[in-house]
């Protein structure tokens, strides 16, 4: 399980932007976080991601809870968890190939050796060209970048995917495409999913249930996870 819990947590102790919090997710299982702009998705996202760490509240990850965060959390708490950003050129290293930004959780993690397969299987599944491997960002599509950034987040083959706005910026049929890519993978490797977004159709079409903000913070401090099965 990945499981947040009474999650508090900003960018300003004595303001946060989000309270007591509290999200569940089962291995194999996909849930839509739904919520207004501003709400606090991306960064309860971030804290599911093992990047931001909360004021207060508990993650537990596979009945591990999470001491550490960044660098700083254990690598086999960090490499379970892949996480993909709603805008590729804020994630993306401008200096790296295509190539390389997708090798590069494997190179970070001394598994320099698997490069060479892994790009190999994943490329053509997020409908990456070799041509298109060999370029740098700049010299791509928004949603060509984007690929590459799904294929980095499942190049460690994490139990856990968090997809932030993956596909805010993308056409109607590169959303499609990049979500059944992550359907893909989810049903061979078993892996949860936690889907940020607010368009309420796309995520209740994607997903097993989705989740409202206003379920998922307690009001008053008693927070509660309230999930909505997906018609
Ligand atoms: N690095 C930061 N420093 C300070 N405040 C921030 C930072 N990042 C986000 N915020 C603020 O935190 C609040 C929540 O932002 P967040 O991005 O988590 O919301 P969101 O629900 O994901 O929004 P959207 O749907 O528009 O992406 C906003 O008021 C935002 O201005």
């Amino acid at each position: 399980m990945l499981e947040l819990t009474r999650v508090t947590v900003g960018y300003d102790p004595r303001d946060p932007v989000v309270r007591e919090a509290s999200l569940s997710i089962a291995p194999g299982e996909s849930v839509g976080l739904l919520g207004p702009s501003g709400c606090g998705k991306s960064t309860l996202a971030r804290v599911a991601a093992l990047l931001h760490r909360p004021y207060a509240g508990a993650v537990v990850l596979d009945g591990e809870p999470v001491r550490g965060w960044r660098h700083a959390a254990p690598r086999a708490q960090r490499t379970a968890v892949g996480v993909v950003f709603q805008q590729p050129r804020l994630s993306a290293d401008p200096r790296l190939t295509l190539r390389e930004l997708i090798a590069q959780p494997l190179r970070a993690t001394g598994r320099r050796a698997e490069v060479p397969d892994r790009v190999a299987a994943l490329a053509p599944a997020v409908g990456l060209t070799a041509e298109l491997l060999g370029r740098r960002p700049h010299e791509v599509s928004d949603g060509q970048l984007q690929r590459a950034c799904l294929a980095r987040a499942l190049v460690l083959r994490p139990r856990w995917l968090i997809c932030d706005e993956m596909t805010a910026m993308l056409d109607a049929s590169t959303t499609a495409a990049l979500v059944e890519v992550v359907e893909t993978y989810r049903r061979e490797s078993g892996a949860g999913l936690l889907a940020v977004g607010h368009d309420r159709v796309l995520l209740e079409r994607w997903c097993d249930r989705t989740a409202d903000w206003r379920t998922v913070c307690g009001a008053g401090g008693t927070a509660q996870e309230s999930m909505s099965p997906t018609p």
